[in-house]
């Protein structure tokens, strides 16, 4: 075997693979290094060891890459968020496209499949409307702040270090999020640390602030401030929210979310509004959407602009047709589709998004959309009328075997598919290419600087 465990290699970096790592082969035996771009020269220590590959972690770069650029970011090298910020934008989106070409070719055998250019984000940096920050009473520390005595080392707030739980990055410095994000983010930080109140310890479960999660409305540029804690204490609350909105003019709305869930899911069991309203207002095309702390909104508005148009160029709609929208959400496309479709409907398993869905077509005076609450498979039988198109949007995990059974018995003349994930896209397509001619693909890129690809498939039925 040409690795072994717990030993160190210089390895050549020669593509990159599933997951957006690096792939190496000595000797033919693949290798998969994170953090690295092809034409890399990198010392690397294996970590995973199995029969036909290996995992090694990343040293340090003997010879980088003439591909490889400067990362924008001081936290690239440990933090979840962006790992492929040392890979120039052009070539990101070709590897995003290539990933889906042999995502299709591999998994769902569809080797003819016109899969387009990807459609690139606008913004690359500052694109994220959301981010969700989780506080820790035992930060991670970089090696550089290892050896810093003047660094306090308790008490963070920021990211997780990938396949962690408990190692929080304090990161000060977000690039994905719009600017002022940082900003709130400090004034949240400062007052924590002073509050006399312990941030929570992700092994014992005990302490107070738990998730500090910021909103954008790129329409209105207005923030949200959701301040997750594990319980109630207004006194507090109400002081961090009376300097923030002293500060920053721009948060329009901020809510306490109070939860003693041991899992590391900012959703609270009970919100408590403290200032301004309870939502956002966001723009898509024309339309507008509310959004609260804890509804679904794709996080790159201008690029879900993007995918939205791409959704209504592959449906063809012509105001005649009937549309079955499957995992609706917060009723997004059915809304961006309303003026273009005799009638929508939506079917959508979580309560507060169906919620949120019926509130947005009031709030754009829609009369066409109707939504069904449950999960697709047993709520499927209830859409009172055959669709003449059916929208798929399902996630990462793709469509039960179930509702592939349902929309293969409904047979619609098409389907638009869109999906955030290669590997189920494929799946599904090929479960579907028996009645179906999978006509186009076109990714969509949401999420620069990461390996994640959304893309929309149009698919025809056979005659
Ligand atoms: C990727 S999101 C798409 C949301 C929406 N199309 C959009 O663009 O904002 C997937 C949605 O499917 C919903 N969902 C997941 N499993 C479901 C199921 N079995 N039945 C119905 N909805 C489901 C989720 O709650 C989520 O809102």
């Amino acid at each position: 075997m040409p690795v072994k465990k717990r030993k160190t290699y210089e390895l050549d970096i020669i593509d990159l693979a599933f997951g957006g790592k690096g792939l190496a082969k000595p000797d033919g035996f693949p290798v998969f290094v994170d953090r690295c771009v092809p034409g890399d020269r990198v010392f690397v220590k294996i970590f995973k060891k199995k029969k036909s590959w290996a995992e090694g972690r990343l040293i340090n770069i003997v010879n980088p890459s003439p591909l490889r650029q400067e990362a924008r970011c001081e936290y690239n090298r440990f933090c979840g968020g962006c790992k492929w910020q040392q890979l120039p934008y052009e070539r990101q989106l070709e590897y995003k496209k290539r990933h889906v070409v042999e995502s299709l070719a591999h998994i769902g055998r569809l080797k003819d499949v016109r899969v387009m250019d990807v459609v690139p984000s606008d913004y690359i940096y500052e694109y994220r409307n959301k981010m969700e920050f989780s506080c820790s009473s035992m930060r991670w520390l970089m090696p550089e702040e290892l050896a810093d005595d003047s660094i306090k080392k308790g008490f963070g707030i920021g990211l997780h270090v990938p396949g962690t739980f408990d190692k929080v990055i304090d990161i000060h410095n977000c690039h994905i999020m719009p600017a002022l994000g940082n900003d709130i983010l400090e004034t949240i930080r400062a007052f924590v640390a002073e509050s006399g109140l312990a941030a929570y310890h992700l092994r014992k479960h005990e302490g107070f602030w738990r998730f500090v999660m910021l909103r954008h409305s790129v329409a209105r540029d207005q923030w949200m401030v959701n301040l997750v804690t594990s319980e109630e204490n207004s006194d507090v609350i109400k002081a961090l929210s009376k300097q923030l909105v002293k500060k920053f003019s721009q948060i329009s709305c901020i809510v306490n979310n109070i939860t003693d869930a041991r899992s590391g899911v900012s959703t609270g069991k009970e919100e408590i509004l403290i200032h301004g309203e309870d939502h956002l207002i966001e723009k898509l095309g024309g339309y507008q959407f509310k959004i609260s702390a804890n509804s679904f909104f794709q996080t790159n508005t201008r690029a879900c602009e993007k995918l939205y148009t791409k959704v209504s160029e592959y449906a063809g709609l012509d105001g005649s047709q009937t549309v079955l929208d499957l995992y609706s959400g917060t009723g997004t496309i059915p809304i961006w589709l309303s003026g273009q479709a005799k009638q929508i409907y939506g079917i959508e398993i979580v309560h507060s998004a169906v919620v949120d869905a019926r509130e947005n077509v009031s709030l754009n005076g829609i009369d066409n959309c109707t939504f069904l609450e449950g999960d697709i498979k047993d709520v499927f039988k209830q859409v009172p009328e055959k669709p003449d198109v059916i929208i798929i949007d399902p996630p990462r995990v793709g469509m039960h075997k179930d509702v592939v059974g349902h929309v293969l018995a409904h047979s619609p003349g098409k389907i638009v598919y869109v999906s955030c994930n290669p590997a189920t896209l494929a799946r599904d397509l090929e479960m579907l290419a028996s009645r179906y001619a999978v006509l186009e693909v076109t990714p969509v890129d949401m999420f620069p600087h990461t390996y994640h690809i959304e893309s929309v498939a149009l698919l025809v039925k056979k005659n």
